[in-house]
């Protein structure tokens, strides 16, 4: 049988809605073979992040090298990198193996407010993670700290998207989640700005939407679908998980993902 690979590079979130948990229910939902590298394990839960174990670099090194010299993924995801030397680990590893198809989300900090990436990290993410990527995801507030301005409406995130893209040869998916009156996405390249329009789903329990978005989209690349398609589909893949309404956990509960 012949099987896609995936492969994540995230951080680990003990109750299973966000990081590698959702990034590898994503992508058995898409039947392709999940993989992982974990660069830091977190102790959260419905209501927050409780504390954060980084991983030492060495390990990191290790776990991508364990992964790219014997079974090299067909696409890959970053999620949570939390700090520079990370970064640079995980992008000099994917230079020399020659990553492809990459999808970068930017995590930065979790719904529930703990920071997931060190303030200094943000030059490396851009010198040396954003030049490999094919798509980037960052969402409103991550966006607002890419592009230097602030995010309010549909044409800010125009304008933020065209500043982060200046420095991209890849696409930008800026996610609206965040906007107050609807859930449009917007896919923007240098040539191309696409919306991706959806309707505010009235759900608390959305822990873990970004993860599995970025996710869904490196699934449909590794199995050959274009970018504009992929990023569509995987839209729709979450927006019927988010819909799904599953109620778990007194805080801000996850998706449930279709097998
Ligand atoms: N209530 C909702 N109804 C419909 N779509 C939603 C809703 N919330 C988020 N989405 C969609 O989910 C995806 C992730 O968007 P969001 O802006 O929430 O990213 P994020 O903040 O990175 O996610 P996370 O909450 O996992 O950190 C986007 O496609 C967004 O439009
Ligand atoms: C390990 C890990 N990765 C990513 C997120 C972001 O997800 P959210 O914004 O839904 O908290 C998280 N909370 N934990």
């Amino acid at each position: 049988m012949n099987i896609k690979k995936l492969l994540t590079i995230a951080g680990s979130d003990s109750s299973g809605g966000a990081g590698i948990q959702a990034d590898i229910k994503t992508f058995s939902a898409h039947k392709v073979y999940g993989m992982s590298v974990i660069t830091a394990v977190t102790a959260q839960n419905t209501t927050g992040v409780k504390s954060v174990y980084e991983l030492p670099v060495e390990m990191i090194r290790n776990q991508m090298e364990s992964v790219f010299t014997d079974m090299p993924p067909d696409a890959i995801k970053t999620g949570m990198l939390s700090n520079p030397e990370i970064i640079e680990c995980i992008s000099e590893g994917l230079l020399r193996h020659k990553g492809s198809n990459l999808v970068v989300d930017p995590v930065m900090v979790s719904t529930s407010g703990h920071r997931l990436l060190s303030e200094d990290a943000l030059s490396a993410l851009k010198d040396h993670l954003f030049p490999l990527a094919r798509v980037i995801t960052p969402n409103i507030y991550e966006a607002e700290i890419l592009s230097g301005g602030k995010i309010s409406n549909k044409k800010d995130m125009v304008d933020a998207a065209m500043e982060i893209s200046n420095k991209l040869d890849g696409w930008v998916v800026i996610k609206g989640g965040h906007l107050k009156e609807c859930c449009d996405d917007l896919l923007y390249s240098k040539d191309e700005k696409l919306w991706l329009k959806a309707r505010k789903i009235n759900n608390k329990n959305t822990h873990g939407t970004g993860c599995t978005l970025s996710s869904a989209i490196a699934s449909n690349l590794a199995l050959g679908i274009g970018v504009k398609k992929s990023v569509f589909k995987a839209k729709r893949y979450v927006n019927s998980a988010i819909r799904e309404g599953l109620d778990l956990g007194e805080g801000r509960g996850p998706l449930l993902h279709h097998f």
